[in-house]
């Protein structure tokens, strides 16, 4: 039997200002598990991610990931344990300055022992890993560039990156193809599923891309006003379905056949 990734139970969560972004979610992911999670703005996808990735702790209900209640345990368990979750953020926190390859190798800062970590800011430790990781994006020429100096979808890409340099065993990705054109959004996606894939890791992903979401994933979770709307295999996500997940509380529809919604 595959090990769980993580599983929720009657999580709800309230942001500071009390607005409410999720309720009642119960769903659990195995290891090797890709999931597509799929709403309108302000659905609470992101805060969803961040209850799995840890950054947020839930106002009632109970997380568990990678078998640990993440929030049970001291802060050093806490820091080990993110290190095995990897969140590709929907804008990449990396600071303007800072060269490509440090950025990517900022993945692994959680896993080394400090002194490897600050040494990694003023000297590349690694050159070869990056690189590889780079490569598999076409960014492989960009290694010593400053990140200042790349577009929007090229940095989302150095985020990718970074992500498959860490090597997590759960995969977060929030929007991580929004400012890259149709191929590239496919490649990247691709990529990170054949990371997922080829090391048992769960990989969940936000996206507003509902057509990569069905061609790509097999399992979709539908979130609507903080809600699981729906959770099924790909297959079984029907344009209807779409429509009513879509579907505003003012009752405006997207138009047939809409891909991006
Ligand atoms: N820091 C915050 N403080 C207060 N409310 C927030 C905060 N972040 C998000 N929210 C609210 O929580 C709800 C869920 O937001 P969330 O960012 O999770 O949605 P989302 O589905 O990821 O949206 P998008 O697709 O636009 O990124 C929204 O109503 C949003 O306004």
């Amino acid at each position: 039997m595959k090990k769980t990734a993580f599983s929720f139970d009657r999580v709800s969560f309230s942001h500071s200002n009390g607005k409410e972004a999720l309720r009642n979610i119960n769903i659990s992911a195995s290891a090797g598990e890709a999931i597509a999670i799929i709403g309108s703005s302000g659905s609470g996808k992101t805060s969803l991610l961040s209850l799995i990735a840890t950054s947020l702790r839930p106002s009632s209900g109970s997380i568990s990931v990678l078998n640990i209640d993440p929030w049970a345990i001291s802060k050093r368990q806490l820091q080990r344990l993110r290190s095995q979750i990897g969140l590709v953020h929907q804008a990449a926190p990396i600071p303007p300055k800072q060269r490509v390859i440090t950025a990517v190798l900022a993945g692994r800062l959680g896993q080394w022992p400090l002194w490897r970590s600050l040494l990694s800011l003023i000297y590349p430790v690694d050159i070869a890993g990056p690189e590889s990781c780079l490569e598999k994006l076409g960014l492989a020429d960009r290694l010593f560039d400053r990140c200042d100096r790349l577009s929007g979808g090229q940095l989302q890409r150095v985020g990718v990156a970074r992500v498959l340099y860490q090597r997590p065993n759960i995969l977060l990705a929030d929007e991580p193809v929004s400012a890259m054109d149709p191929v590239l959004s496919d490649v990247t996606i691709q990529c990170l599923l054949e990371d997922a894939r080829t090391r048992d890791a769960c990989f969940v992903a936000s996206l507003h891309a509902v057509d990569i979401a069905l061609r790509w994933f097999p399992r979709i979770i539908g979130l609507r006003d903080g809600e699981v709307f729906f959770d099924l295999p790909a297959a079984q996500v029907s344009e209807d379905l779409l429509k009513q997940l879509y579907a505003s509380e003012r009752g405006v529809l997207p138009k047939q056949g809409s891909a991006n919604i």
